[in-house]
């Protein structure tokens, strides 16, 4: 063909579907001008839309200088003479633009077996197990904080119970030895009046009695009485004193009792005994007295049985409001970074997501419930552990958890950060169970409060849909029906107690009374309705806010805002290329365009204050196989429209197909068909590059034995392998971005949305990026890309648009805009450095008359750079003067090229401009 005939060695790097690129040799520079003739003579014949020439880049430079060649994976193994040589490459272009060489073959995913994709109830399972290995890696890196969780349940019930462990463990009465070195060492006084053998013996006796404990003897001469009035040491230390007295032949013995002291008369008189008993029958007999309280249930007691059943489920309130609250972390975090969007997005059923969550967290809280037992055992909450007893409290324990986590999970919605979520949902567990224990006491108790009944019922009600109550009451009416069993058992006739047969012989599972059945229903039906509400959220919550967004926001802002609405939001464009698109798209079927994604005046809103219009009536369609750039500067609205896409965001007028599914109506069918990268790295950074690629892989649905040589495959398209094994947060900017966009083009979606893949990326991951871009494009798949990057779209993008506040202002393929809106060639001549300086006036007065219209945008010692007209200088004229005057001039060399896409791009930046047309507002 034209270029080959015209120039041997002309090598063809890329012919991809209507696009042709060849490498032109630098030393062939004087065949240009016969070979661009021939092009534009031919044009027709051949079939060409549209050509032009552009010169290596800095970057393709870099990449050499940074040994690739060496590498295993020769990325740009067809350029190496571009490199050696200043030399222009050609491209030839029917709409579509230049993509990358073909031959990154080392990396091709195409060439590997066919990866098998489960559908179906397989594929449900892998994704269970995907879902639950991910939340089992991240216990198992964040091991501490489980176990601290843990620890917190049963140390903050250890340390609590200890402090009420001797009110829990005195429920027996016990017995008292009346000892009076039971009140420590104190004074005894003793008065005698009159002298008698027996005043001797008892005298000898209880000294004895008192030298073995220490207590002091005070004999007290005068009146006892006024001694243990007026002595300061006996007001403290006196517990008993004695008064001897002989009259005749009588002996008065008195023994006189402290009475604050409770156990002193008894004492007192034991003394007594003991001493006469010594004295009838020798200085080793004695007598020991003991008091032993009856086994009777005063009131204080019989509440007592209460108040310990209230005081454990206290205690265990706060221990579990720090461990149940600790479920919604990774929910949280999962949410927010974005990571579960992508994991919905890549095809995760719901239930999948939740149930696989559920399970794990039950296993771990099974565990945390285990040490608690111990900690019951510990404590000797005997009611809770003995027998079958140890069953029951688990079971109610299970049931709470299993009521509980999933009201954690739905509360974690309400939060954008986890350390916060986490502290209010200690509380929130918190308070709650002792407000509503609170409530309960003070309405069950309070007869005289008056609440009607119903209300006093709705307020019950509502109680029991808070799984910390149901709790609550299962801790203490369970303490209550088996210590009121138990003394049932003890005494038969207690008056307080209801130890009828009725009451003693029902079940502690029975709906009536104190029991524990009621809330053991509860649990287990609102562990099912939190879980419900989870999966309608997940489902519906969609439609809710299309319903807002679409009907009621937009309607009360059209209303008011009538003027800006027709004026902003009409989709009409002075650009030709985006109308005729947007009629095209209008005045035909879905079925005759039969596109990959259609965006039908698509607009989105944000209802904040101030309300931002962030799209504005787009339309356009890309086709499978294509690559469609999305160019904008910030806040031109492409994360906007990426994020509808993905139904990360709900359009507030507009439809969006993707697939042949309307994206608006229908957002579940249509997210397995999505690989997406966003902007910011939604990765799980607790997993390895591996881990999360082999979650990804199952979520996708990759048969089980094809998983580790599927990832092995990514992970080195992307240069992944020598960081897979290595934790997420340890990885570089560059390589987070390679990762999340590795798991964008892993999957087997139809449309692959990356935006801004390539920020943070040296040249050489660029260029892989590009590769791994190029072969899912060269797959079928449609891409859609927004990129800073303008040279980047420039490579890859078949069809390209620039957003300018929100709308489109051109569409078309890189080359069309660079035709459409660069009417100038850029010429770069480089002067030897002793040319004289007339030769250098007279060359360029020859530029400027040969090209009138000329401007010289730069000038240093060694090169000039002239901006020329191509309106009327065709390529091959151009080449054709421009050989010349490099031998009349002895230029030591020039390159010739069009403008560049950036160049074009940056033109938008100044809102009057439409297009280059005045290249002295080009940068
Ligand atoms: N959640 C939001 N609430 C309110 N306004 C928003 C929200 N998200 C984006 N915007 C606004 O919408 C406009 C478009 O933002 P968007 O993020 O889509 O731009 P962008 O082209 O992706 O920018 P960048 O290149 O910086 O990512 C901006 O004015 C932005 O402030």
């Amino acid at each position: 063909m034209g270029v080959r005939s015209s120039l041997h060695d002309a090598i063809l790097e890329k012919n991809i579907r209507n696009e042709l690129s060849f490498l032109l040799p630098k030393d062939s520079t004087h065949s240009f001008e016969a070979m661009f003739t021939e092009l534009e003579e031919r044009q027709k014949e051949l079939g060409i839309a549209s050509f032009g020439a552009s010169v290596t880049t800095m970057e393709e430079v870099f990449i050499r200088v940074s040994n690739m060649e060496a590498s295993e994976i020769d990325i740009l193994p067809l350029q190496s003479q571009r490199f050696s040589q200043m030399s222009d490459t050609l491209f030839m272009n029917q709409n579509r633009n230049m993509s990358r060489n073909e031959r990154a073959d080392s990396l091709t995913v195409n060439e590997s077996p066919a990866v098998m994709f489960n559908t179906g109830y397989s594929l449900y399972q892998q994704q269970f197990r995907a879902m639950f290995i991910k939340r089992v890696i991240f216990s198992r890196r964040n091991w501490k904080l489980i176990l601290l969780q843990m620890l917190a349940l049963v140390g903050s019930l250890a340390l609590l119970s200890q402090a009420d462990k001797s009110s829990l463990g005195n429920m027996n009465g016990q017995s008292r030895q009346m000892n009076l070195g039971q009140y420590g060492q104190t004074i005894v006084p003793l008065s005698i009046s009159g002298n008698s053998n027996l005043t001797l013996i008892f005298l000898k006796h209880l000294k004895s009695m008192l030298i073995s404990d220490n207590h002091t003897l005070k004999e007290v001469q005068g009146n006892l009485m006024e001694y243990l009035i007026e002595n300061e040491d006996c007001i403290h230390l006196c517990i008993v004193a004695f008064s001897i007295e002989v009259k005749r032949n009588q002996t008065i013995f008195t023994v006189l009792f402290n009475n604050q002291a409770y156990h002193s008369p008894s004492l007192a008189l034991a003394m007594l005994d003991n001493i006469l008993f010594m004295s009838t029958s020798g200085p080793d007999a004695s007598l020991t007295v003991s008091n032993k309280p009856q086994p009777h249930l005063n009131d204080k007691e019989y509440s007592r049985i209460f108040s310990n059943g209230y005081q454990v489920a206290l205690n265990i309130h706060f221990g579990m409001a720090l461990l149940i609250s600790g479920y919604c972390l990774l929910t949280v975090t999962e949410r927010v970074s974005g990571a579960k969007h992508i994991q919905f997005v890549s095809g995760v059923y719901i239930l999948a997501y939740w149930l696989a969550a559920l399970l794990w967290d039950l296993i771990l809280y099974f565990i945390a419930c285990c040490f608690l037992l111990v900690v019951f055992q510990l404590c000797e909450l005997d009611v809770y552990v003995t027998g079958y007893h140890l069953l029951d409290t688990m079971f109610i324990l299970m049931l709470y958890g299993w009521s509980a986590i999933p009201l954690m999970y739905l509360l974690s919605f309400l939060f954008s950060k986890s350390s916060s979520a986490y502290i209010k949902l200690v509380l929130f567990n918190y308070l709650s169970g002792i407000f509503s224990l609170l409530i309960d006491v003070m309405f069950q108790s309070d007869a005289e409060n008056n609440m009607p009944n119903a209300n006093r019922s709705f307020l019950f009600k509502s109680l029991l849909l808070l799984p910390n109550y149901n709790l609550a009451m299962c801790i203490i009416n369970y303490f209550t029906f088996h210590q009121t069993k138990n003394w049932c058992s003890k005494i038969m006739h207690a008056t307080n107690l209801k130890c009828d047969k009725q009451n003693t012989e029902k079940s502690v599972y029975s709906l009536e009374g104190q029991t524990i059945g009621i809330y053991i229903i509860m649990m287990s039906t609102i562990g099912v309705i939190y879980l419900l509400l989870i999966f309608f959220w997940e489902t519906n919550v969609w439609k809710l806010r299309k319903f807002l967004n679409q009907y009621i926001y937009f309607g009360i802002y059209k209303k008011y805002k009538k003027g800006k609405v027709s004026k902003e939001l009409s989709g009409e464009c002075d650009d030709d290329d985006v109308e005729n698109e947007r009629k095209r798209i209008l005045g035909q079927p879905l079925e005759v365009l039969n596109s990959a994604v259609l965006i039908k005046e698509l607009t989105k809103i944000y209802f904040n204050y101030p309300v931002v219009l962030a799209v504005k009536n787009i339309s356009v369609t890309i086709q499978k196989g294509e690559c469609f750039g999305l160019l904008g500067f910030n806040g031109a609205g492409k994360t906007s429209a990426f994020h509808i896409l993905t139904g990360e965001e709900i359009a507030t007028t507009g439809q969006v197909f993707i697939d042949g599914f309307n994206i608006t109506d229908n957002i579940h069918k249509v997210k397995s068909r999505i690989g997406y990268c966003p902007q910011t790295d939604a990765l799980l950074e607790y997993m390895t590059g591996r881990e999360i690629m082999i979650m990804y892989a199952r979520v996708w649905g990759v048969s089980e034995p094809q998983i580790q040589l599927h990832v092995r495959k990514w992970l080195g398209s992307l240069q992944l392998e020598p960081y897979a094994d290595r934790i997420i947060s340890t990885y570089s900017g560059g390589s987070k971005r390679r990762l999340c966009t590795a798991i964008a083009l892993m999957g087997k979606p139809a449309v692959i949305l990356m935006d801004e893949p390539s920020t943070g990326m040296d040249p050489v991951a660029r260029r892989l990026l590009w590769d791994a871009v190029i072969q899912a494009r060269e797959s079928g798949k449609a891409i859609i890309i927004t990129s800073h990057r303008v040279e980047e779209c420039d490579i890859f993008c078949t069809k390209l648009a620039i957003m300018v506040k929100g709308k489109f202002v051109c569409l078309g393929s890189p080359q069309h805009l660079k035709n459409k809106f660069g009417k100038f060639y850029i010429l770069k001549i480089k002067i030897n450095t002793d040319t004289h300086k007339q030769t250098l006036d007279d060359l360029k007065n020859f530029i400027m008359m040969t090209f009138p219209g000329s401007t010289l945008k730069q000038e240093s010692k060694e090169i000039l750079n002239y901006y020329i007209p191509s309106t009327d200088n065709s390529w091959a004229k151009v080449f054709g003067i421009l050989e010349d005057a490099k031998e009349q001039f002895s230029l030591e060399d020039y390159y010739v090229s069009q403008i560049t896409l950036e160049q074009v791009f940056l033109t938008f930046a100044i809102p009057e401009n439409k297009g280059l047309n005045d290249y002295n507002n080009v940068p």
